[in-house]
Order: C-alpha cells, then sequence, then structure tokens
C-alpha cells in the first residue's frame, strides 16, 4: 500500500500540531505507523489520501452505528445547517434528544448536553460531588473517562498506549480524591467503602470497558456496587460514552437491567458530532444550575446541528431495534469465528465481544481487570494489526481500544475479514 500523501501531510502536521495529530490514539505510534489522513468515508469503508480503501472497524470510535454517510444523517445535516449554524440559543430539537435520551435510559429523569465525553464524566462527577458534599469518587484501573484532571488516574485508551495513566501535569492535589479500585472486584470497592464511609460521593464505571480492550463487568459485580452506593450513599455513575444506545438503545444499563444513579453519553448521541451529555435522578439533577447552585455551561453545548443529527440518529436506532440484535449476531459471528481459528492454530488468545465491541487478546490470561490485561504481547498485536492493515482491514491502533461494528458490516466482509485474520494469525505464530 502506498501512504506517501499521507506521509507528506503528517510531516507537515508535526510543524504545527503537537505529534501532528489531534489526539494521541490516532498517531499510530504503538504500531510503529505514521496517521492515516483521511479523505472520505462510505458504508464500511474509509479511503485515505492516497486512494487506499479500508473495511472500517474503527467507526470513528464507535458512532458511526449506521456506517459512513448515512443519507438519513447527511440530508439531515444538509437541511439543518441551511437553518444557520449556531445561535447559542435555545431550538426544539434540544427538547427532542433530551426527550429521546430520557426515555431510553433506566432511571433518567433529567440530562444536560456538553460538547464531549470528557465534559460529561468530569460534569457528572462535580454535580455528584455537590449533591452529597463529599470529596472523594472511586474510579476502576484500566477505564477511561476522559482526560479531565481527577478521572486522569490509572486509565485506559490512548492513556495506555502511551504509558501515561496518570498524567504528569496533573497536580497530586487534583487526584488526591480519586481511589481506583479494582475491575470486577466487589471486595476492593467494598474495603475503599469501608474506610470512608461518609465520604465517596461517586463512584464512576464504564459497565463494559472499552478502553483496555473490551471487558465486560459480570453482573454480580454491578449489582453489588449498586447495593454498595445503596447502602453508604454514594451516587453510582455509569460511563456510557462507548456503549450507550450501542450496547442496546438503553445501553449498558438495559443490557444489564441496572439502573445507575447518573450516566454520560458522548459521540453517538450526535451521530458523531463533537456531544456529550449526563443526567440523572431529579432530585440530583435538579442541583444543576441555573435550577440548583451547581456551576455547569457551555457556549456551543447543545449546539443546534448534533442535535439534529442526534435526533434523527436516536429515532431511527428507536424504530428500528433488530438493529441491536443483527449488530450483536454480527459479533458472535466474528468472535466464533475467529475461536475457530485460535483452535485450529494451538493459539491460547482470549476473544471478548459485547454486542458490536469485540477484542482480540493476545494472552493465555482469562482477564476480568486491567491485571490481566497486562499480560498481553504488544509485539503479537502489532504483527497482527499490521497484516490486517495491509489488507484493507482497519482496526483501531491499540490493543487497548475495541474494535466496532457497524449496520453497514455484511457477513461477506466478516468473511472476508476472518481470512485475513487467519493469514495475521499465522505471522503471529511465528513470532
Ligand atoms: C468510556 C469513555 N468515556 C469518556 C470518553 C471521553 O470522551 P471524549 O473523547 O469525547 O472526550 C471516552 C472516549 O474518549 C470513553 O470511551
Ligand atoms: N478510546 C477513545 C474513545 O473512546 C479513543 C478516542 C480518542 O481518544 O481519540
Amino acid at each position: 500500500m502506498n501512504h506517501q500523501k499521507s506521509e507528506a501531510l503528517f510531516a507537515k502536521a508535526c510543524r504545527y500540531i503537537p505529534g501532528g495529530v489531534n489526539s494521541p490514539v490516532r498517531a499510530f505510534a504503538n504500531v510503529k505507523e505514521i496517521p492515516l489522513f483521511v479523505d472520505h468515508a462510505d458504508g464500511a469503508y474509509l479511503y485515505d489520501v492516497d486512494g487506499n480503501a479500508y473495511l472500517d472497524f474503527i467507526c470513528s470510535w464507535g458512532p458511526m452505528i449506521l456506517g459512513h454517510n448515512h443519507p438519513l444523517l447527511v440530508n439531515g445535516m444538509e437541511e439543518v445547517m441551511r437553518k444557520g449554524i449556531s445561535y447559542g440559543l435555545c431550538t426544539p430539537d434540544e427538547e427532542h434528544l433530551a426527550k429521546l435520551i430520557c426515555d431510553a435510559y433506566r432511571g433518567m429523569d433529567m440530562v444536560r448536553m456538553v460538547n464531549s465525553g470528557t465534559e460529561a464524566t468530569m460534569s457528572a462527577i462535580r454535580i455528584a460531588r455537590g449533591y452529597t458534599k463529599r470529596n472523594k469518587i472511586i474510579k476502576f484501573e484500566g477505564c477511561y473517562h476522559g482526560h479531565s484532571d481527577c478521572l486522569l488516574v490509572k486509565s485506559g485508551s490512548g492513556a495506555l498506549t502511551f504509558g501515561t495513566p496518570t498524567s504528569p501535569g496533573v497536580p497530586e492535589d487534583m487526584v488526591k480524591h480519586t481511589l481506583v479500585c479494582r475491575y470486577n472486584d466487589l471486595a476492593s470497592v467494598k474495603e475503599v467503602m469501608e474506610q470512608y464511609p461518609d465520604d465517596i460521593a461517586a463512584v464512576i464505571i464504564e459497565p463494559v470497558a472499552g478502553n483496555m480492550g473490551v471487558v465486560g463487568a459480570n453482573a454480580s459485580f454491578l449489582k453489588g456496587l449498586r447495593a454498595l452506593c445503596d447502602e453508604y450513599h454514594s451516587v453510582l455513575i455509569f460511563d456510557e460514552v462507548i456503549t450507550g444506545f450501542r450496547l442496546a438503545y438503553g445501553g449498558a444499563a438495559q443490557y444489564y437491567g441496572i439502573t445507575p444513579d447518573m450516566a454520560c453519553f458522548g459521540k453517538i448521541i450526535g451521530a458523531g458530532l463533537p456531544v456529550g451529555a449526563y443526567g440523572g435522578k431529579k432530585e440530583i439533577m435538579s442541583c444543576v444550575s441555573p435550577c440548583g447552585p451547581i456551576y455547569q455551561a457551555g457556549t456551543l453545548s447543545g449546539n443546534p446541528l448534533a442535535m439534529h443529527l442526534g435526533t434523527l440518529l436516536l429515532d431511527y436506532l428507536k424504530t428500528h431495534p433488530h438493529l441491536y440484535t443483527e449488530l450483536a449476531d454480527k459479533g458472535h459471528y466474528l468472535k466464533t469465528g475467529i475461536e475457530k481459528l485460535l483452535q485450529e492454530k494451538g493459539l491460547p488468545f482470549q476473544v471478548h465481544q459485547c454486542g458490536s465491541l469485540l477484542t482480540l487478546f493476545f494472552t493465555d490470561t482469562a482477564i476480568s481487570s486491567y491485571d490481566e490485561v497486562k499480560t498481553c504481547s504488544q509485539d503479537m498485536f502489532t504483527t497482527y494489526f499490521h497484516t490486517l492493515y495491509e489488507e484493507g482491514i482497519l482496526l483501531a491502533p491499540s490493543p487497548y481500544e475495541a474494535m466496532f461494528l457497524s449496520d453497514a458490516h455484511t457477513k461477506e466482509q466478516l468473511d472476508y475479514v476472518l481470512d485475513k485474520i487467519a493469514l495475521a494469525l499465522d505471522k503471529v505464530k511465528r513470532l
């Protein structure tokens, strides 16, 4: 594959943008590649500036659940832009989208729109702290909740990829109230709750972790968290930035049948435009300014483009529930196909799949938390990534990111992917 134009653009971008990229994970540094510069995308495919076509399994890190360039969204974008781009004032779509989210999500009475997943989790923590009048929070090792200071502790995603799970520039004082527990280990949470019975404002978790590879929470673990939060009067926050409206229309809360006190959403609720939202019980959300005293604001929050596309997408997903069954079927098809290949080749690796999210972990250790994720081979992942990349299959360039499926992916395309995975596993085996 020729990447000449991407190479030239990357060299220029490095002059003006740190590392040439606007988010670290897309640097491809972890797999010893240069970033791919995209020209356009359509359906399941993404096309780079050099004219190479890739089956896209990044899907803009989740939101392109219908594939790229879906006519509903493209037409909707044209229509809404003709009316105006931004007003910094209220529009009818804001109410429409808020109602769609509240109707879809267990226990969600009110929701506030923001501009990113980072803003959503950062704000949810502030509201939980203000509501409980407590400072400490619990997060889980390997979970990523965006890059706000108090949550950038033992984080997943790009923070793990680049070896900075706790970033320089985050003062000790800012994270002294962030307590980190082990994913899927209720005893570790109980211990902290018992140590600080009146101090834990919130427990925040990715109910299916998607930022240390896909690691689902055990249902009993989530139920246990719910019970502990009830017992100690802490706010349980589900970070559904990846899982919301993807795992199921009602997100992981619906998938597990567990109701958190608050939840955070991102990208998918704006169909891929910059957006986020946090919400929850009325009692908690009534504390948010101007209803209550806890301040949170945003010039572009609820911007008309994201709100309009969000309503179109969520309305569509609501009226096409079979889409979730089909996505899960495709995920399962890929998982069983990979497992069959692993068995044939005598390789002991782990495949995790949850609906339309999938990860192949290059380890013989069963995985339920970040401790086990750490046993995976980066070299094997790099070989695997490169083989597929050369065959026109685009995975996230990091072992810690999920493989995302969309409605646009066909069974035939998945068969092609399985053929190429067979090739990649042969190379991995020879390492
Ligand atoms: C679970 C989770 N929470 C929060 C975020 C932060 O979202 P954003 O990148 O939109 O700030 C992400 C992704 O980046 C995420 O995967
Ligand atoms: N894991 C992140 C989102 O879910 C990756 C996207 C990014 O940080 O650029």
